[in-house]
């Protein structure tokens, strides 16, 4: 797992690492350290322009030290300084130096690589306009983007941005990931994230939030063994799709049997289409009850919000089996929450971002809050969908998805995410985890599907074996 972690955990670890430690040794260490990445970025330093943007704080300091490792290297560097009687003092004159020197904005626009050491973790509100005015002119030259620990411009623990960010192409941050690197609007812009350890390792508490690896997804994908059958297995109840639009059940139900082949349930009215498209699902055009016993009930892809999609919906939630929430389901939860209020069993609960305003109000800036905020409301596992989506659970248990790829904003795909997670809901992992472990999947299925070019719903549930494949042979 990466752990995620807010800018008051990681000054906690500081001030505690720093308590052993001489001063200016972390900053040392960061900086040394994003120079280094800068070097592999650029390939080499020597004629190369590298422009700082400095602000007043030791983010400024960071970039005005690594500026001066580039330099000794070779490299033009020039400092651009938001206040030039506040610059970090030590890192300026290591800087020049070094041979390196300050300038004005237009050094940007012959730059190579820009580093944006305005503001880090210290910041607040919306970027300052003196600092928009150097991110648009830092835009508009042809540097390779960078930002220190984090883009200025972005809420290092939620990734909200109030106004504008620098829009990074890469992030070298210190220490420990933060939250806001990979979630919401500061995902955007931080680009690939590149974590330096800088030794605070031991005095990091317990994170804010979590990333699974490839590794951690594959310990719940053990092959079945020589005592396995069909049902131990796991065996998944879907109901999804109607009789004029079947799709969502095909899609749904091809993903439970693809994700952890055991057996799978069809109860609905897309009996039909769901028989033709899959003779290896036990289908029923009857009530939930008919299906026979599951071991958790996915409901609500394409079923419709009348009132015998209300009941039938009733009905799976009456009884004591995890149950998926999803699509039409969701909008029959926000109509009569207390549908789910009283549920002892596993409850997730799968909203964009308009169902979730649906249910708990608008998702705003701050999307791992939002998670928790509905399942704690509702005392549910909440996975909030988006470019990175969102689990949280209701004792406030958190995880961020790594996986994806935009192409997965196509119709359909959402149907298939529901499926992979009543296929892990049924045995191993914990609901929130067992979400957790769905996103990724369902991403890394996304990213194989898309390497074809553009995917369509169903290519995912095609994939899914290969990427299973895949993920299993992980080791890190
Ligand atoms: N923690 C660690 O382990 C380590 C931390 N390290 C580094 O220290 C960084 C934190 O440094 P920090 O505390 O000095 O704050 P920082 O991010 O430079 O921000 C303060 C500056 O931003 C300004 N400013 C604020 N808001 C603004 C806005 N909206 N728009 C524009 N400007 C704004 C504010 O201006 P002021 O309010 O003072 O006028 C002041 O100039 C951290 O991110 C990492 O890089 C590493 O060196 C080693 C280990
Ligand atoms: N821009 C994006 N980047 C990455 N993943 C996305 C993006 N847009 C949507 N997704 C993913 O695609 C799926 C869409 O689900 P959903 O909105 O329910 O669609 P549908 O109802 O058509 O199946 C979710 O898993 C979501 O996380
Ligand atoms: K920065």
């Amino acid at each position: 797992m990466t752990g995620l972690f807010t800018a008051a955990q990681v000054r906690g670890a500081e001030r505690a690492a720093m308590a052993g430690l001489r001063p200016g040794v972390l900053m040392q260490r960061a900086a040394t350290g994003l120079a280094a990445v800068c070097l592999g970025l650029l390939g080499r330093a020597h004629g190369v322009r590298v422009v700082l943007l400095v602000g007043s704080g030791d983010n400024g300091g960071d970039a005005l030290f690594a500026g001066a490792v580039l330099a000794v290297r070779g490299a033009q560097v020039t400092a651009v300084l938001l206040a030039p009687d506040r610059a970090h003092a030590d890192g300026l004159a290591a800087l020049l130096r070094a041979g390196g020197r300050t300038g004005g904005a237009e050094s940007l626009a012959r730059a190579d690589l820009v580093l944006d050491g305005i503001v880090g973790i210290g910041g607040t509100g919306g970027l300052r306009d003196d600092a928009v005015a150097l991110v648009h002119a830092a835009v508009a030259g042809p540097g390779l983007l960078v930002a220190v620990d984090v883009p200025s411009g972005v809420s290092a623990d939620t990734g909200e941005v109030a106004g504008e960010a620098f829009p990074a192409q890469h992030t070298v941050t210190f220490g420990a990931v933060k939250t806001g690197l990979v979630v919401g609007a500061g995902r955007g812009a931080a680009g690939t994230v590149h974590l330096v350890d800088i030794g605070l390792g031991p005095h990091l508490p317990a994170p804010d939030a979590e990333q699974l690896t490839d590794a951690d997804v594959a310990v719940h994908l053990d092959p079945p063994g020589a005592g396995d059958d069909k049902y131990s297995r796991g065996v998944v109840g879907v109901i999804a799709g109607s009789a004029t639009y079947p799709g969502a059940g095909v899609l749904c139900t091809g993903a439970a049997l693809r994700a952890r082949p055991g057996l799978v349930r069809y109860a609905g009215t897309a009996a039909e289409g769901v028989k033709a498209a899959w003779p290896e699902a036990l289908v029923t055009s009857g009530r939930p009850g008919a299906a026979g016993r599951v071991q958790a009930w996915v409901v609500g892809p394409g079923m419709g919000t009348d009132e015998a999609a209300r009941s039938v919906l009733a009905e799976v939630l009456a009884t004591d089996l995890p149950v998926v929430v999803d699509a039409d389901a969701l909008t029959l939860v926000a109509a009569q929450p207390g549908l789910v209020g009283d549920r002892t069993a596993p409850t997730v609960l799968t909203p964009h971002d308009r169902e979730f305003a649906r249910l708990f109000g608008e998702v705003g800036g701050d999307r791992v809050a939002a998670a928790r905020r509905g399942a704690a409301a509702l005392g549910c596992t909440v996975l909030l969908k988006g470019d990175a989506t969102v689990v949280a659970d209701r004792d406030g248990a958190a995880f961020v998805n790594a996986t994806g790829t935009s192409w997965l904003a196509t119709a359909g795909t959402g149907d298939v995410l529901a499926g992979v997670l009543g296929a892990f809901l049924t045995g191993g992992p914990a609901a929130a985890e067992a979400a957790a472990v769905a996103a990724h999947v369902h991403g890394r299925a996304g990213q194989l599907a898309a390497e074809q070019g553009p995917l369509i719903a169903g290519d995912l549930v095609r994939v899914l074996p290969r990427t299973l494949a895949r993920l299993r042979g992980a080791d890190g």
